[in-house]
């Protein structure tokens, strides 16, 4: 299902475990950050919004996106039960885009297989910025939110 039918901060409260017990920590990219700024208040919103404590959420800055993959590695040693990656990755005139968008999906990819802790990919990989602000919290609401009820989901999992 395509995301345009698909409102990406809909969620179902009683299919979602309660955060309270649980450590999340969260890279957010600097590159676009109005976005990436957006995206991280709605992962935040649905952590809080399920149980999770502010104390229990770190929050560290990186440059870019392709920055995630170390960023994360390094959160991941924080003891936490999940990490959620965010970053806003968006067309330019170069072929950069693909090298990024391919070189974090691998690292993140790499870091769920190469480790215990769940790693959310929460890059957004678009063609324009009106559709990163249509999937921060605009029209097709927000992918942060998304990705907050997927790092609870796979926190619950990681405990089994
Ligand atoms: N163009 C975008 C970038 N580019 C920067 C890279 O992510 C990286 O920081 C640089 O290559 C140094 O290693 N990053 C984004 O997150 N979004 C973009 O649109
Ligand atoms: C994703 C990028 O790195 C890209 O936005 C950079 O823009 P350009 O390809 O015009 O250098």
């Amino acid at each position: 299902m395509a995301t345009v039918n698909h409102n990406l901060s809909h969620y179902d409260k009683n299919t979602i475990p309660n955060a309270k017990d649980f450590r999340f920590g969260i890279v957010v990219s600097e590159w676009n950050d109005t976005i990436t700024n957006g995206l991280l208040k709605g992962a935040i919103d649905a952590l809080l919004d399920c149980g999770a404590l502010e104390e229990n959420i770190i929050t560290w800055d990186v440059p870019g996106s392709f920055e995630l993959i170390y960023g994360s590695k390094k959160m991941i040693q924080q003891n936490v039960d999940a990490v959620i990656a965010i970053g806003c990755v968006i067309q330019g005139e170069t072929k950069h885009f693909d090298f990024v968008c391919e070189g974090v999906t691998q690292g993140i990819k790499d870091l769920n297989v190469t480790t215990d802790t769940p790693v959310i990919f929460c890059v957004l990989t678009d063609n324009t910025m009106q559709q990163s602000i249509d999937r921060s919290g605009g029209k097709h609401g927000n992918k942060g939110s998304e990705a907050g009820i997927a790092a609870i989901k796979m926190a619950e999992l990681r405990r089994k």
